[in-house]
Order: structure tokens, then C-alpha cells, then sequence
């Protein structure tokens, strides 16, 4: 009670026989940034719309500051949908206002709010503009500002970084890392992985409507396997077949990767690579997400294996 997390508890929702999350559990503690992954239909989207209340969950709940939300506490998420959903033939400037002024800021607080969110996110020059005479990238900016606009103590954020160029990835980034600064649990979506990596403090990644891995980054990776980088200029294939705990993952030229088993000998490989000549690389590297993500969304499970299992669109990847 009292922490500021926000929690999906063992959140459950079917669409007809198309079972689109099963138990989905996880939270973003408040000052975090959180960046869910998932492939196409796993799940991601219904998770935000569930937290934000516009569906409804089968079973499970989702709290905020250790209390169910409740349609008061919604008027505090700062959401940013898939869709997209401004008005396009409504001006920048004025659709700000109104949203802020319909979460409850005065028209004063409301002005000076949008002066601040489209000076920030680099649209202030398009206040007097329709939204829809504006760039993908510049509707994805006031889309931004318009999660932003009404001060909010949650950050929801359906795909924010698609379709961005470089410098609006730039400051979209720093804006999700300010509000998670400033003590706000700010959750989002994204396909963006190394991009994930580099900002977030915790990822989730969802397969096929469950949490698959949780954690810090770098305590993922850990997690994953440990391999080794050879760079050995004499060595000819097949040097390191027939280690003990050791696969060859790839070679490539004079450079193998190969994988290690816990226990597996590292100085076993070292006197193998140099018994071929001259060793000018010997490295531990640790998966990327990116490779993490591979792993973990395309191993099957019982569940998937069995006659009955659900219907999903993840099934493309898995
Ligand atoms: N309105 C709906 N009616 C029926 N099925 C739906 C509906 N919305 C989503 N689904 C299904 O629920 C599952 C989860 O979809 P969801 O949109 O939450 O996935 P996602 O992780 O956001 O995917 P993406 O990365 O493609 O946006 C999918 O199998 C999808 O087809």
C-alpha cells in the first residue's frame, strides 16, 4: 500500500475461443521505466487497455498505489493507444487544451500545460495546425503530449516509438525517463528491442498471453547462456569439437562463438585455441535481449504442445 506500483494481477481475458491472456502478471514500480515485449498477438495491447479500464478483464485485477483501479484513479494514466486517437480536424493547441481540461485542470493549468508538453516534444510551432496536416512522426509527438497533458501518475504507452525518426526516439526517450525520474511507474510496448534494452530499468516479454522472463536487463542476461568469443587466426574448423560442455554456435573464419555449459572448463578452450597457433580474442559475451527474446518466445512449451491449446496469433513466431 502506498508504494506508487502499479500491478497486473493474474489478469485473464478470452475474445470468443481466442484466449488472449492467461494469468498475466507483473508490475512497474513506481520511478521505473518498463518496457513490455512480446510478438505480434501476445498480448500486449489488451494488457494496456485492461489497465486503463476501456476493456474489461475476464478475472484478475489491476492496481495502482495498492488499490483496485477505479474510474477516478484511470482520470490519473497517462495513455497513449495503439490506435492512435486524436482528432484529426481538430488544431494541436486547442485539442491539447481540451484534454487536459477534460482531466481536470483549469483552463489556465491547461494552457500552460500544452505550451510546456508541445515546447518539449518539438511541435510547439504546430499549435495552430490540424492534426492531421501534420507528419506520422509529429501526430506521434501530440500524441505523447496529449498522455502528458493532464500531469499524469501512471504512463501506459502502446508502441510509442514506432515510426519515429532518430531525434524524435531521441526525445521520447528522454521524456519517458524524466517521468519515470520524477517517481511514475511508466510502462511501454515496443518491437524496438535494442532500444528496450538501452532505456528500461525492468522488461517483461509476454508469449501468448503469459510472462515468459521478468526482470532487469542485465539479470536476464545473466540468465541466458554464457558463451565464449575465439578469434584464433590458424585455427581450422572443428578445433573446439569434442569440448567437454561446449557448442560451437558459429564460425565464422578465424572467429567462433561457442556455447558453455554451466561447469564447462573456460581454460580447457583457451589451451585448445592455443594449441592451433595464436589466440588474438578470448571473450565471455553475454545474449543480447534481442537474442534473450528469440529464446524465450520460440521455446514451446507443454502447454502449447497439447491438443486444445489456445488459439493465437503468437503462434506465428512460436
Ligand atoms: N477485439 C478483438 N477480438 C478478437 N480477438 C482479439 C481482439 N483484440 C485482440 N484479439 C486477439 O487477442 C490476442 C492478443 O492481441 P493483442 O492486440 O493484445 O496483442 P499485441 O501483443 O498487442 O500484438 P501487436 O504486437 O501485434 O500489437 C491476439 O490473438 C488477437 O488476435
Amino acid at each position: 500500500m502506498g508504494d506508487g506500483r502499479l500491478e497486473i494481477d493474474r489478469v485473464s481475458k478470452r475474445y470468443g475461443d481466442v484466449i488472449a491472456l492467461r494469468d498475466t502478471t507483473f508490475d512497474v514500480r513506481a520511478g521505473e521505466l518498463f518496457g513490455f515485449v512480446g510478438s505480434n498477438g501476445a498480448g500486449k495491447t489488451t494488457t494496456m487497455r485492461i489497465t486503463l479500464g476501456v476493456l474489461a478483464a475476464d478475472s484478475g485485477e489491476v492496481r495502482w498505489d495498492g488499490s483496485r483501479i477505479t474510474l477516478e484513479t484511470r482520470r490519473h494514466i497517462g495513455y497513449m493507444p495503439e490506435e492512435r486517437g486524436l482528432y484529426p480536424k481538430m488544431k494541436v493547441g486547442e485539442q491539447l487544451v481540451y484534454l487536459a481540461r477534460m482531466h481536470g485542470l483549469s483552463a489556465t493549468d491547461a494552457r500552460r500545460s500544452m505550451e510546456e508538453w508541445t515546447e518539449r516534444l518539438g511541435v510547439a510551432h504546430r499549435q495552430g495546425d490540424d492534426v492531421q496536416n501534420l507528419s506520422l512522426g509529429n501526430q506521434q509527438r501530440v500524441q505523447l503530449a496529449a498522455a502528458l497533458v493532464h500531469n499524469p501518475s501512471i504512463l501506459v504507452l502502446d508502441e510509442p516509438f514506432s515510426g519515429l525518426d532518430p531525434i524524435a526516439v531521441d526525445v521520447m526517450s528522454k521524456v519517458l525517463l524524466d517521468k519515470a525520474a520524477e517517481g511514475i511507474p511508466v510502462v511501454f510496448s515496443s518491437h524496438q528491442l535494442e532500444l528496450v534494452e538501452r532505456l528500461c530499468h525492468r522488461v517483461g516479454i509476454i508469449r501468448s498471453g503469459q510472462m515468459v522472463a521478468i526482470g532487469e536487463v542485465d539479470e536476464l542476461r545473466s540468465g541466458g547462456a554464457a558463451e565464449l568469443v575465439v578469434v584464433a587466426p590458424n585455427a581450422t574448423s572443428g578445433w573446439a569439437a569434442g569440448l567437454a560442455g561446449v557448442a560451437v554456435r558459429e564460425q565464422d573464419g578465424a572467429r567462433t562463438v561457442l556455447e558453455l555449459q554451466d561447469g564447462a572448463d573456460d581454460q580447457a578452450v583457451l589451451h585448445a585455441a592455443l594449441a592451433t597457433g595464436p589466440v588474438t580474442e578470448f571473450s565471455r559475451r553475454r545474449p543480447s535481449l534481442t537474442e534473450l527474446y528469440r529464446e524465450v518466445v520460440t521455446q514451446e512449451t507443454d502447454e502449447d504442445a497439447a491438443p486444445g491449446a489456445q488459439r493465437s496469433e503468437a503462434g506465428v513466431t512460436a
